[in-house]
């Protein structure tokens, strides 16, 4: 059997990392920024008010209360501007540019609000309310390096800087196509021996959880030929493909008759629980990754989690490998198959203990969905007591 790192190994020497393309800022979302950007201008460009009141020279307001005539009024946006002579104020709201002459932000709470005259009831000191210029960007500065991941509050900078398109690997496309004669969507009534798909949903949201644009395409049976064709289809749209089902040792194994003859695509049994059954290669003209994973769904979302990930880290240009682990305490004793890893689910505590959920089998969705975390049993332990350190992956 091969071992999961030697899986994992040969997936991230097969992939590789998207080309960086010119993104509009409405589709950089989650994409990797693939240059170095700056700001052309300093962050204010201009000093401004930080608060809705009026600007005034601090030396006037030294004895309040005093009243003062108010010559202008600024709004934030606003051009021409008077400047403020000594005795002089101007109104003015956030983000307003600072006249010249004014030194100081008093804030309306301190004032009576007068529009033609202002009644300062307190004074401020000098430089009160005001942002100046450059304060948060330099001219000329990085605000971004290349590697990042563009996030809500990265998009913000780049727009803030004046970018309308970034230069960035974008978030790879994922078709998720799953077979199996027995599926039938959600929300339909089942038949004698149907179950409803769920592996495709899971795949589709764990694809976009890990980045990544994920696509459910309509599920296949188990006829080898029309899953060529569905996949066929597909393929325009795919930097990879997960699939579901068809690869294990049945009469009707769909995935692993039709690809097998392309000689691009190997299947291995990989030494893990659950998860041994396992496809992996490349399929078309421009060698799209598939990911051929096994249709129990607590080992297609393990399978996702340690080959699936990694590789879609690798090809939006992240660091890539196996995932990160903790190490905490077992509070029950765990079994796992001589020679094989398992990745059993479990709840983690907040004490820094994990538990082991009840319902350990590759099929026990409703297991996996109470779980947070997969401890990770070395293939050479068979078995560990209540109370010993465990790994273990977090979900
Ligand atoms: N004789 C052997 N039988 C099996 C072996 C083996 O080595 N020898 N391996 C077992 C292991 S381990 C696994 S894992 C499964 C993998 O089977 P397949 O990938 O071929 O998947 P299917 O047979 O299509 O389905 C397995 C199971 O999962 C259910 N399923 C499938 N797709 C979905 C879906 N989209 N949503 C929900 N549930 C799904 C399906 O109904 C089956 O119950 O093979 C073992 N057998
Ligand atoms: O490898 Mo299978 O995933 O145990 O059920």
């Amino acid at each position: 059997m091969k071992s999961v790192d030697a899986h994992l190994a040969d997936i991230l020497a097969t992939v590789r990392p998207l080309a960086p393309l010119e993104l509009e800022l409405e589709q950089a979302l989650g994409a990797t920024l693939a240059e170095e950007i700056t700001s052309p201008v300093p962050l204010p460009p201009f000093a401004n008010s930080a608060m809705d009141g009026y600007a005034v020279r601090a030396s006037d307001i030294a004895d309040a209360p005093v009243t003062l005539p108010v010559i202008d009024d600024v709004a934030a946006g606003a051009g021409e501007l008077l400047a403020v002579g000594p005795g002089h104020a101007v109104r003015i709201m956030t983000g307003g540019p600072m006249p010249s002459g004014a030194d100081t932000v008093v804030p309306v709470e301190l004032t009576d609000g007068g529009t033609v005259q202002v009644r300062i009831d307190e004074t401020v000191r000098e430089g009160n309310a005001i942002r100046l210029a450059g304060e948060d960007v330099q001219a000329g500065a990085v605000v971004l390096k290349p590697g990042t991941v563009i996030g809500p509050a990265q998009l913000g900078i780049i727009a803030g800087v004046g970018r309308r398109r970034v230069l960035a690997r974008p978030r790879p496309r994922v078709v998720v196509l799953a077979t199996g004669a027995e599926l039938i969507e959600p929300g339909l009534p089942l038949g004698p021996g149907q179950i409803w798909d769920s592996n495709s949903f899971t795949l589709t949201a764990a694809a976009r959880s890990a980045g990544a644009d994920g696509f459910r395409a309509p599920t296949v049976g188990d006829d080898p030929a029309a899953f060529l064709e569905r996949l066929d289809a597909q393929l325009v749209r795919a930097d990879a493909v997960v699939t579901s089902g068809g690869v294990s040792m049945g009469a009707y194994e769909p995935v692993k008759e039709a690809l097998g003859p392309l000689g691009t695509v190997r299947f291995d049994k990989v030494a893990m629980q659950p998860g041994m059954p396992q496809g992996f290669g490349t399929v078309g003209d421009d060698q799209v990754p598939i990911f051929a994973l096994p249709g129990n769904p607590v080992s297609s979302f393990v399978s996702f989690t340690l080959f699936v990930r990694p590789a879609l880290d690798k090809m939006r240009g992240l660091p890539a490998g196996p995932p990160a682990t903790v190490t905490v305490r077992t509070t029950a004793s765990l079994r796992s198959p001589a020679g094989k890893r398992s990745f059993l689910r479990g709840m983690l505590g907040s004490d820094g203990s994990v538990a082991p959920v009840h319902g350990q089998g590759s099929h026990q969705l409703a297991a996996l969905a109470s779980a947070n975390a997969l401890i990770v049993v070395p293939e050479d332990v068979t078995e560990v007591p209540a109370g010993e350190q465990v790994e273990v992956i977090r979900l």
